[in-house]
């Protein structure tokens, strides 16, 4: 008899007939995916007669039982029966759950699809008796569910299911990702996935079509085998963030930065363009600017690129999604920022939407840019320059942290005094068990310089801080500490924004003093000179 507790989640195959390719049989894509690593087989035929169902469901049970894989039976409760399958999966529009449990009875595994806070809420009052585990859906845009009435979740909107659960105790409920889940983003999805108390992530991932309608079935289910064993998500580092403030770390970065000269692309918008790329020169960097599109891949392959994603640009989305996708496949880092984050609804989905399709090496705003990636935004910010400067320093950072976990990122909150928090968790990711860690215990740190008045009054000056990290962690490999390299810019910006401060006749000279300064300071490379100390908190 199977023991529930001990099902493995991990690489769920969800059957369908009707995408089968040329030569292939359900049979032979289901034994191939069996051979190399599928734990979990669920027979979903929407538009299979009774009949055929069950001789095909026949079939697979008998290669389920060679792999001790158990089988799921989709919607057909009466076939589930018939065979004596393992379980069944039912949607929300089939029979109750509380039937299913009456004729399964209690040793059978009953699945329930997911994609909304009631249901889970429904899930919870049931308790632990009727479902074992949910698929939670859709993640992305899926050609495979005919009509699907849902819309994509996206990575964020899985993580709020989960907290849902962990918010109304079911613990017991184990839980699959499902919808558009191909290799180039089942580790991001599983990296990125995480309640926000760090106790639970995604048990596994279920895929149909990236394994049914593939002509080499076994290498299919190899390779997204391998992607979850890997347990970590490809670019980010796995220093000790400590280590970055000494001063002779500080030092080897800069000169790396020097050597490297990494490639500045910026998609951001035509106030900052001037000044982000003199600010680049200035940190001897090469910025370019550019949007279009079919030069992305190939800018995204140069030797240290790195993207600044400002989206003060007016770019069309998918021109911004297209250079996310380019230099998360060439495992290159990002720096997104949100500007305006919510002053509009239509800033507000673009910029959500982005952070649906990617994964950033950190994200900086203002502070009411970070309140409001954080949810604790009270009342609509207004323009890009909203400085929420009345936010008391300790909700700042606890907002801090809250957007470098949900994102995993470094994220850099912008003021009087700038935040930056490490999400980063070394790259890893678990299954089941969520984080290793939840948002108030991130790494994080202060830096400050006394008070800048004038740092406010320029345009830009926000935009550039960007530029300014972009180009230390070009320089750096990635392999090293993107946490560093972009605590390291805060310094130096913020040190730089204080000599000029001092040197300058008003806003209008500020500009080329910040330069001038940020020339001096990659030249001297002397830490023990700038202004700005940074604190941990
Ligand atoms: C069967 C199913 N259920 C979904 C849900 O959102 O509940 S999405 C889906 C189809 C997933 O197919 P593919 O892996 O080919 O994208
Ligand atoms: C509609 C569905 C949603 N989720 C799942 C699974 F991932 F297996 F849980 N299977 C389905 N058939
Ligand atoms: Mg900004």
């Amino acid at each position: 008899m199977m023991d529930k507790s001990k099902v493995d989640y991990s690489l769920y195959l969800v059957t369908d007939s009707t995408m089968l390719p040329p030569g292939a049989t359900l049979v032979s894509q289901v034994n191939s995916a069996l051979e190399n690593g599928v734990t979990l087989v669920q027979l979903r035929e929407k538009e299979t007669d009774t009949k055929t169902f069950i001789e095909e469901a026949l079939k697979v049970q008998e290669l389920c039982r060679q792999h001790n894989v158990p089988l799921i039976i989709n919607d057909r409760v009466d076939v589930a029966l018939a065979i004596d399958a393992d379980g069944v999966h039912v949607g929300q529009d089939d029979m109750p759950i509380a039937m299913v449990r009456k004729l399964l009875g209690p040793d059978k595994i009953i699945g329930w699809s997911v994609g909304y806070e009631h249901e889970v809420q429904e899930l919870a009052a049931m308790g632990p008796q009727y479902v074992d585990y949910v698929g939670l859906g859709m993640i992305f845009p899926t050609e495979t569910k005919k009509n699907a009435k849902k819309s994509p979740m996206g990575p964020r909107g899985v993580s709020k299911l989960l907290d849902a659960m962990q918010a109304s105790n079911a613990t017991w409920c184990r839980t699959v990702g499902i919808g558009g889940l191909h290799p180039n983003n089942i580790s991001r999805v599983l990296y990125q996935v995480c309640s926000e108390d760090g106790k639970r992530s995604l048990d596994g991932i279920a895929v149909v079509s990236d394994i049914m309608a593939s002509t080499e079935a076994g290498e299919a289910a190899k390779r997204l085998r391998s992607i979850i064993d890997a347990r970590s998500y490809y670019f980010v580092d796995g220093m000790d963030s400590e280590i970055c403030l000494f001063s002779w770390w500080l030092q080897e970065r800069i000169k790396s930065t020097k050597q490297n000269s990494p490639l500045i692309h910026h998609i951001t918008n035509k106030v900052h363009q001037n000044f982000g790329a003199n600010v680049a020169l200035a940190l001897g960097c090469s910025p370019i600017m550019s949007e279009v599109e079919p030069e992305f891949t190939e800018l995204s392959n140069m030797p240290h690129a790195t993207l600044l994603l400002n989206t003060g640009s007016v770019a069309p989305l998918e021109t911004l999604v297209s250079a996310v996708r380019a230099y998360n496949e060439a495992k290159r880092p990002i720096v997104f920022d949100p500007v305006g984050f919510s002053a509009t609804s239509v800033r507000l989905q673009l910029n959500r939407h982005l952070l649906e399709e990617g994964q950033f090496a950190c994200i900086k705003g203002n502070a009411g840019e970070i309140l409001s990636l954080a949810d604790m935004n009270v009342g609509k910010m207004r323009g890009v320059d909203s400085g929420h400067t009345g936010s008391d320093i300790s909700i700042l950072v606890a907002a801090t942290k809250i957007v470098a976990f949900r994102y995993r990122c470094v994220a850099v909150c912008t003021g009087q005094v700038d935040v930056v928090a490490n999400g980063l968790n070394f790259g890893q990711f678990n299954l089941s068990t969520g984080s290793d860690s939840n948002p108030s215990q991130l790494p994080a740190r202060i830096v400050e310089a006394g008070n800048i008045p004038v740092m406010g009054k320029i345009t830009a000056s926000g935009c550039s801080l960007g530029t300014t990290i972009a180009c230390l962690i070009g320089g750096i490999t990635v392999e090293e500490d993107i946490f560093g390299g972009v605590l390291l810019a805060v310094l130096m910006y913020k040190s730089a924004g204080y000599t000029a401060s001092l040197k300058c006749k008003g806003s209008g000279s500020f500009q080329a003093h910040l330069i001038d300064a940020l020339d001096n300071m990659l030249t001297e490379n002397d830490p023990s000179t700038w202004f700005a100390k940074t604190s941990s908190i």
